[in-house]
């Protein structure tokens, strides 16, 4: 396995003025696109469930770039009211649908609870935060980024109710990408390969660790969250200003195959 360093190549102040809200700022990709949102001149607002965390992201910041709001994205009420207060206190340029999850496990051992829950998580939240974000979208002409999957359009094994839920995000992002064009609201999606998080750890054995990288990622090296957060903050720029609909995997190769989808051991 190769790991490379992140790589930041935007210039200083390229998000000046930029209002944005990260969901799972807490940790790993979410404070990646954090830290880096809040370097490049944006004031961010985080959200997570756990204070510590979101807390410990602010320290990696400038005071006065970063708050959060400690809040379930699955309670659509209380998200919902936490994406306004955020729109009308910063306005909203940026909304960046990154918690999500799930557990490893072949489709016949997903109980209606589990798929509920992971459905809940990475469907049904992102379609009701984003919608509240809407008006505040619109005043700005801002843009929305989702964290899906890399392989999310060929199916991942252990990952049923995950894959349907992130191909779910991809129709959801490409349909309002065409609903909202005329206010000038751009949606994307991006898919990271292995991003070597301690998420990832905790859910995936060694073996498949190394097996995700160095079996399925044709350039076998893992993705450095950085280069998603530098993706990210690429598509709020101007410079993405005409990127819509579309599905960018940021994953060495992954999703060409053979990809992370075809590792059996990943729910053993
Ligand atoms: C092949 C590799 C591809 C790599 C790409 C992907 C990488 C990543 O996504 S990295 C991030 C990885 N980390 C996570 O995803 C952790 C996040 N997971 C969670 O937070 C949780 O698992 C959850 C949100 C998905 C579920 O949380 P919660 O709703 O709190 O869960 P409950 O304990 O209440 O259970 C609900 C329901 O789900 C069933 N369930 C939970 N775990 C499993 C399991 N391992 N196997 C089968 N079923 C499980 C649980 O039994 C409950 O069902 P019912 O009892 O029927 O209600
Ligand atoms: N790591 C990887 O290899 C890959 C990850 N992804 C996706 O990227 C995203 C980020 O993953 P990663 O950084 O690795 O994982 P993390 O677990 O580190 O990040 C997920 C973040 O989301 C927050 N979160 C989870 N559930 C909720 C909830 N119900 N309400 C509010 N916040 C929540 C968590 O904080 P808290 O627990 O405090 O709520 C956490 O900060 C996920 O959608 C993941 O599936 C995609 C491809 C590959």
């Amino acid at each position: 396995m190769t790991a490379t360093k992140g790589t930041r190549v935007l210039a200083p102040g390229t998000l000046d003025g930029l209002s944005a809200l990260v969901t799972g700022a807490g940790s790993g990709i979410g404070r990646a696109v954090t830290v880096r949102l809040a370097e490049l001149g944006a004031h961010v607002t985080g959200i997570g469930r756990h204070e510590d965390t979101l807390a410990a992201t602010g320290e990696l910041v400038d005071s006065g770039a970063y708050d959060y709001h400690v809040c379930d994205v699955r309670d659509l009420d209380a998200v919902s009211a936490v994406v306004a207060d955020t729109g009308r206190r910063h306005g909203l340029g940026l909304l960046v649908n990154n918690a999500g999850g799930q557990f490893f496990a072949r489709a016949d051992d997903i109980s209606p609870g589990g798929w509920r829950s992971v459905l809940d998580l990475n469907l049904t939240s992102v379609f009701h935060i984003t919608k509240a974000a809407h008006p505040f979208l619109a005043a700005s002409r801002g843009a929305v980024v989702n964290i899906s999957l890399s392989g999310v359009e060929r199916g991942g094994m252990g990952m049923a109710h995950s894959i349907a839920a992130r191909a779910g995000v991809l129709g959801l992002t490409r349909t309002l990408a065409l609903e909202w064009a005329a206010e000038g609201i751009r949606l994307n999606c991006l898919g990271p390969g292995t991003v070597l998080t301690h998420a990832l750890s905790d859910e995936a054995s060694e073996h498949v660790l190394g097996n995700l990288v160095d079996r399925a990622t044709p350039m076998r090296t893992p993705t450095p969250p950085e280069d998603v957060a530098e993706l990210v903050a690429f598509l709020a720029s101007p410079a993405g200003a005409l990127m819509t609909g579309q599905l960018l995997q940021i994953d060495g190769g992954a999703h060409l195959g053979p990809g992370l989808h075809m590792l059996p051991e990943a729910y053993r």
